[in-house]
């Protein structure tokens, strides 16, 4: 068996990417608060190594004020299409300015204003107001680059726990457990 989860990550991820229809770095990001009280979305994938798994978000957003009170994380991704999930369980920290400031750059610019435009989680009267605040953000910024939001950047979650689970018939489902300790991976298995 392998000793290493990233290189199974890799290969299930990329079987993913042929077989899922849509959004195969679709993943479910569950945190809590400070009384421990969980909460959970969808968010998506945007890099991933033995350094952790990285999604971008708001940084004043709800699952943000969760991870400053309270910073754990987990991932959850279900490919239906391969009837496997791969769960994922650690620290978070903030991604750097630089990959932060890369990945942003990478974004439609519509994508880029519509990151100024929403205070994202918090109460909105109506559409109108939010299509007049991307209005606002698209006449501030015209004929030039838009900067990346203050409010605005990566999470990484670095793991120390990743579970592969892959359907079998009869419920009789395979569960491969990687555990870090002290740096150091191992592996084992879990019944179904
Ligand atoms: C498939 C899918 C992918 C999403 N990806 C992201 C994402 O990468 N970043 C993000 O901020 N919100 C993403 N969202 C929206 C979040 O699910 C959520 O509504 C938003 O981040 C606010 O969450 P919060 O109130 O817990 O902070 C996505 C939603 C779906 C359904
Ligand atoms: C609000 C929001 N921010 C960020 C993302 C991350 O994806 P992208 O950078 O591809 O827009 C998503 C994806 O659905 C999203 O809904």
């Amino acid at each position: 068996m392998s000793d290493d989860p990233f290189t199974l990550f890799d290969s299930w991820y990329a079987e993913a990417k042929q077989s899922e229809p849509n959004d195969p770095n679709a993943v479910a990001l569950a945190t809590a608060d400070a009384e421990g009280r969980p909460s959970v979305r969808m968010v998506l994938l945007k890099g991933h190594g033995p350094d952790g798994f990285v999604i971008y978000t708001n940084r004043e957003s709800r699952k943000a004020g969760e991870l400053a009170a309270n910073p754990q994380g987990a991932l959850l991704f279900h490919w239906k299409s391969l009837r496997r999930q791969i769960r994922i369980e650690g620290p978070v920290s903030w991604a750097t300015d630089e990959e932060s400031d890369a990945y942003f750059a990478s974004r439609g610019r519509d994508s880029q204003l519509g990151a100024w435009a929403s205070e994202q989680s918090r109460p909105l009267d109506s559409r109108e107001t939010f299509e007049q605040r991307f209005a606002a953000m698209t006449a501030k910024f015209e004929g030039q680059d838009v900067p990346r939001p203050p409010h605005w950047g990566g999470y990484r979650v670095k793991p120390t726990r990743i579970e592969f689970w892959q359907d079998r018939a009869h419920r009789l489902h395979e569960r491969r457990l990687f555990v870090r300790e002290d740096g150091n991976w191992s592996e084992g298995l879990l019944f179904p």
